[in-house]
């Protein structure tokens, strides 16, 4: 038979473009064994020879199969677009005018649409895929019998594109254009199926399926026009309900208006295991790898997950074929979703396991191919890596993932890296001060709370920490620091760097100020470092505003850091029935997300409330105004204090109170002591009677 010529050359061309070679079968070796020569001499031979063998003509009882009709009726008896005469229509002016309209509209999408009238459907070239490479007519186009509207979906798995137009608005709505189809009995002496001859039971050999289960699927044959294709009658209690016919092109159409189900359905009757698969022949592959409980979907896989609810079971019109089965779906506690590996098989698997309920859903990871490429489905993995592989595939099926629930498992690259010390910072990034790196590290993606009384020298310390981060890491940084003027958080943030005074004044004593090059050459390293976060009307700026804005500079500008100080100063407004507790809770909830998903370190400065009786100690991080929850839900809780009293020490020593370290791996609770330079604003360790240490560079200012 010509089928068989056709089949084996482009097997062969399949064997060429593939690196890997299938397990060798006699009969897939044995291209010898045929009578007539197997190559056709070129590609117009062999777009001949195909348009010769599967030119087929649909009769009134053959339709082509549409793989996503999404519930619209869809099926055409011609392969051509064709007039259709309006004659005897009253409203034959308006129509007309509305079908000239709707026309257009239909050419501006690139749907050609010259030939086509209403109330037909049509197959047309889908201009949004061009019908893939084999360039099939693969959309279909309905248009109403008024000529007012239109829809269309194109059926190829991988496209699914589809849509639908008016002539006018208000026209006839499309909700109507869709009916109920009544389902039509199937007899099996009017479908004319033949035993399959030995080309064909050869023809599934070279996909290693077997005489013995093509018998026992009842495949078989049936012969249309001159051409032999494949038929898999669909049975329910053994009684056919409908057949599904395939050609040697892999296309694929059945039996017009007949009722979906699974293909093998009696296969799973009673089963507390089924495997659903997306074609017949990978439900064949299955019963060679030993499991006989394996149906496939009726109507492959839809090109995308679809973002909608999941409509009410008799309005789910595409997953009829899984309602009307769904007593047999019941008794199955475990439920194996082996469709095909590409994304519309994914989406299948997805759209079934949210109908099946994902907890008694598992889901197969089929095996390596070459390289990133994985094996596609059953069928390809039993030819190429035989039985037991399939089989073994299927015994390591994962557990359906079910959003929100994890294991460790899931997480072990994360983790791998982690231990690896791949990730970057495991333990944190040096403070640059060598007596704080023991107590305080800065981890990507973490929130420090920082406290201490007023004039304590927070945003002082802050601005000095962030200086040391950019010098040792170039991490750079969003400030959104509501008490500081612009120009006087430069002047801070310039002598820092600079290790000079901004001006000749009294502050800086005899240190000479920056020269006029250092500022420029520091305004440069001001704008690429920092990127500021401020509301520029009156109004108070929420947390929501700052987080929104600070995402954008971690997207736009890489930074690694978000300053808020302090929280006083941003927009506190809450629902009455809502505590401050409650509302801080909540604030800080959002700030850690968003610290955690982009890898952010956020400092978020807080007050401590008005202490009575205050000494001159140090705070409590329990003392901060709001609520215990600053404590309770930061990373690290730190108090900057610094002494006040000459008679009991230095009063430009600073005290780094670490109160609170939840990652051991980057510190632990202590205090550490730095001095501030008055002149230039930086701060070096002190250890041990105020001998200072080796800051994180060179310093020229003067103490
Ligand atoms: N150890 C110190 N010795 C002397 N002066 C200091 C010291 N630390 C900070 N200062 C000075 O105190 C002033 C306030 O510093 P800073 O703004 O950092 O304090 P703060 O704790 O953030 O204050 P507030 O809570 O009012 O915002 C600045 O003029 C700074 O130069």
């Amino acid at each position: 038979m010509r089928f068989l010529y056709h089949h084996r050359f482009l097997y062969r061309l399949h064997l060429l473009s593939s690196n890997i070679r299938p397990m060798s079968t006699r009969s897939l070796l044995h291209f010898t064994a045929f009578s007539k020569p197997a190559i056709f001499s070129s590609q117009r031979d062999l777009l001949h020879s195909q348009r010769l063998l599967f030119c087929l003509k649909s009769s009134s009882s053959f339709r082509p199969l549409s793989l996503s009709t999404n519930g619209y009726s869809y099926i055409s008896d011609s392969d051509t677009a064709r007039p259709v005469s309006m004659e005897g229509n009253p409203k034959e002016d308006m129509s007309s005018e509305h079908f000239k309209i709707l026309k257009l509209k239909l050419q501006e999408l690139g749907i050609d649409a010259d030939l086509c009238g209403p109330g037909q459907y049509y197959r047309l070239l889908c201009p949004n895929c061009n019908g893939g490479d084999s360039e099939e007519r693969s959309l279909s186009l309905f248009i109403t019998q008024d000529g007012g509207a239109a829809l269309w979906m194109c059926f190829r798995g991988k496209c699914g594109w589809k849509g639908s137009t008016k002539a006018v608005a208000g026209g006839l709505s499309l909700k109507h254009i869709s009916k109920p189809k009544k389902k039509r009995e199937l007899f099996e002496s009017e479908l004319m199926l033949e035993p399959l001859c030995d080309e064909l039971i050869a023809y599934f050999a070279e996909r290693l399926i077997s005489k013995e289960t093509l018998l026992r699927n009842g495949v078989k044959q049936r012969i249309v026009s001159d051409q032999i294709v494949i038929a898999f009658p669909y049975r329910r209690q053994g009684d056919l309900v409908s057949c599904k016919y395939r050609d040697i092109n892999k296309k694929f159409w059945q039996e017009a208006d007949t009722e979906k189900i699974f293909y093998g359905l009696d296969d799973i009757e009673g089963q507390s295991e089924i495997i659903i698969v997306e074609g017949e022949m990978d439900k064949l592959a299955m019963e060679e790898a030993g499991f006989r409980n394996c149906v496939s979907v009726p109507d492959g896989a839809p090109a995308k997950v679809s973002s909608k609810e999941l409509p009410p079971e008799e309005k789910d019109m595409k997953y009829q074929y899984l309602w009307n089965c769904k007593d047999y779906l019941k008794v199955a506690s475990r439920v194996i979703l082996a469709t095909d590996g590409d994304v519309p098989g994914q989406a299948l698997a997805e759209e079934l396991a949210r109908r099946i309920g994902k907890e008694k859903c598992w889901r197969v990871k089929w095996p390596q191919k070459s390289g990133s490429v994985d094996f596609k489905d059953a069928n390809e993995v039993l030819m190429y890596l035989g039985a037991d592989a399939l089989k073994e595939t299927i015994e390591n099926a994962e557990l359906y993932p079910i959003r929100g629930l994890f294991n460790f498992r899931d997480f072990f690259d994360e983790i791998d890296a982690y231990y690896h010390r791949t990730l970057g910072y495991e333990f944190g990034i040096s403070t640059g001060w060598s007596n704080l790196d023991d107590l305080y590290r800065v981890v990507p993606g973490e929130l420090t709370i920082v406290t201490g009384v007023p004039n304590s020298g927070k945003s002082e310390w802050i601005d000095s920490l962030l200086c040391n981060l950019n010098q040792i890491a170039n991490w750079k940084f969003a400030l959104c620091s509501m008490e500081n003027r612009v120009r006087e958080h430069a002047r801070k943030l310039l002598e820092k760097r600079i290790k000079k005074p901004f001006f000749n004044a009294r502050y800086g004593e005899s240190v000479e100020r920056m020269s006029v090059e250092e500022f420029e050459q520091g305004k440069i390293w001001l704008s690429d470092t920092f990127q500021l976060i401020r509301c520029e009307d009156d109004a108070l700026p929420s947390i929501n505003w700052v987080l929104g804005l600070a995402k954008i500079a971690v997207l736009r500008h890489g930074v690694r850091g978000l300053v808020i100080d302090p929280y006083n100063e941003l927009d506190h407004q809450r629902p009455p029935s809502m505590t401050e507790t409650e509302y801080v809770s909540q604030m800080l909830t959002k700030i850690k997300r968003f610290a955690q998903h982009h890898g952010c370190h956020v400092w978020f400065v807080a007050h401590p409330r008005q202490l009575q009786n205050w000494v001159g100690e140090p705070p409590n991080l329990y003392d901060i105004s709001g609520s215990a929850h600053f404590i309770n839900k930061c990373d690290n809780g730190i108090v900057i204090h610094r002494n006040r009293d000459p008679e009991a020490g230095p009063m430009d020593q600073v005290q780094v109170c670490v109160r609170k370290v939840r990652n051991k791996v980057a510190g632990t609770i202590g205090d550490a002591t730095l001095m501030y330079n008055r002149v230039t604003g930086e701060f070096t360790p002190v250890v041990e009677k105020n001998t200072p240490l080796r800051g994180p560079k060179k310093r020229s200012g003067k103490r």
